[in-house]
């Protein structure tokens, strides 16, 4: 007897199978999708973690490098938008790659913010070199890749390996290979964020932030110091969030902030007003009577630092019509949840990765600890409400 059968007939003994929908799915089908889910459930994510940690680490240091020369640079250049675009290729290409080196015998595939169209034309035979020559760079400076140099169309090809529609079966990598790209070009924050779906579920996910300090932010302090700065975060399904410094030292579990009083919760908020509305978010925060000044930041380092207590909400209300995409949030989500925390849509849904590319979710994003969030939805409800009777 195979073990699909053995599995299907114990689980319809438990009677498990009618919970499935029997229209929509034979049940040759609904016993594989649930052998999937009962693995996926039981399976440990070490390799991959690993394995996530390294890609995104290694693609950090090809960002650094790309930002400090724009920064480096005069106001002209700085006013580009080519170095960010360098920069959020020579990352998705570096990631794909070694992924795809780690797990040769698996099927890959990538859900990513970057294709290569843009890259093939005529005019970014230029862009394309110089994107090559930085992967090579970076992977010949990083020592542990063992690889021959790439040539552009491997460049190309790995980009494009991030066509991937995702969706709730398999398993699907989840990639922003820059979050953040205003927060970058300007200088301050920015994430290489990566995740991975099993089975529709995010089961791990990592958060480099090169520019995120290893204290707190909670004063709002974003000065960058040079020695002080740089975090990677990581959380796999049921083990709990880690956060240690970019360059491999300094390993400590996190927790998202415990407090139960609203007037304590300091919130965050994107940097960019036209990414999420400001006055929406100071309505709620008046509603609960938080007391902070918002704590605005660019980028899933929000995520990142709300997993370590920073601050206690974060805030996302993106014009309407914007559709949310899967790479935006994946990592920073199971970073805030295997913290102790919880993400929700406005209307407090759950965040279903499962769907494909987007998001698909009522009005926005809010994150907070577990305790605070009927009062936040309350706030958020109400604030929302009172917007739309003032139009
Ligand atoms: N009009 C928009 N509204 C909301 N988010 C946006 C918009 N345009 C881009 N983004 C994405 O929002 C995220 C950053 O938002 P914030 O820093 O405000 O949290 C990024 O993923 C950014 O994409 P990108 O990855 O290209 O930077
Ligand atoms: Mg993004
Ligand atoms: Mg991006
Ligand atoms: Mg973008």
């Amino acid at each position: 007897m195979s073990a699909s059968i053995s599995i299907g007939q114990s689980l319809l003994r438990r009677g498990v199978l009618l919970h499935l929908n029997p229209t929509s799915l034979s049940f040759t089908q609904q016993v594989r999708t649930l052998r999937r889910r009962t693995e996926a459930s039981s399976m440990s994510y070490d390799k991959q973690l690993a394995a996530a940690k390294k890609a995104a680490s290694v693609a950090a240091r090809l960002c650094q490098k790309v930002q400090k020369a724009l920064l480096q640079s005069d106001v002209q250049s700085k006013s580009d938008k080519s170095p960010v675009t360098v920069a959020d290729y020579g990352s998705q290409a570096l990631i794909s790659f070694i992924l795809q080196k780690e797990f040769p015998s698996m099927p890959f595939s990538l859900v990513a913010e970057e294709d290569s169209g843009d890259l093939r034309k005529e005019e970014s035979r230029e862009t394309l070199h110089r994107i090559m020559e930085l992967v090579n760079e970076t992977l010949a400076s990083d020592g542990t890749i063992d690889t021959s140099p790439l040539s552009e169309e491997d460049v190309l090809v790995a980009i494009d390996k991030g066509i991937s529609e995702g969706g709730s079966q398999g398993q699907h990598w989840v990639l922003d290979p820059i979050d953040g790209t205003k927060g970058f070009l300007r200088g301050d924050q920015y994430a290489i964020a990566l995740a991975l779906l099993d089975e529709g579920k995010v089961v791990l996910g990592v958060l480099a932030c090169p520019n995120l300090p290893l204290a707190s932010i909670a004063d709002n302090d974003q000065t960058i110091s040079e020695d002080k700065v740089g975090c990677l975060f990581s959380a796999q399904v049921g083990a709990g969030t880690y956060m240690q410094s970019l360059d491999g030292s300094l390993t400590t579990k996190v927790q998202v902030s415990s407090t139960e009083n609203p007037e304590d919760a300091s919130v965050f908020e994107s940097y960019e007003a036209a990414h999420s509305s400001h006055d929406l978010s100071s309505s709620i925060a008046r509603k609960l009577g938080v007391k902070a000044p918002p704590v605005r930041i660019d980028s899933q380092a929000k995520y990142g630092a709300l997993s370590r207590g920073d601050g206690a909400i974060y805030l996302r209300f993106p014009r309407k019509g914007y559709r949310e995409k899967i790479w935006d949030h994946a990592a920073g989500y199971i970073v805030v949840a295997e913290a102790g925390g919880v993400a929700a849509d406005a209307a407090g849904n759950s965040l279903d990765f499962s769907r494909g590319r987007y998001l698909d979710l009522d009005t926005g994003i809010v994150v907070t600890n577990q305790k605070l969030m009927p009062a936040l939805l309350k706030a958020v409800q109400e604030s929302i409400n009172e917007r739309a009777s003032s139009l």
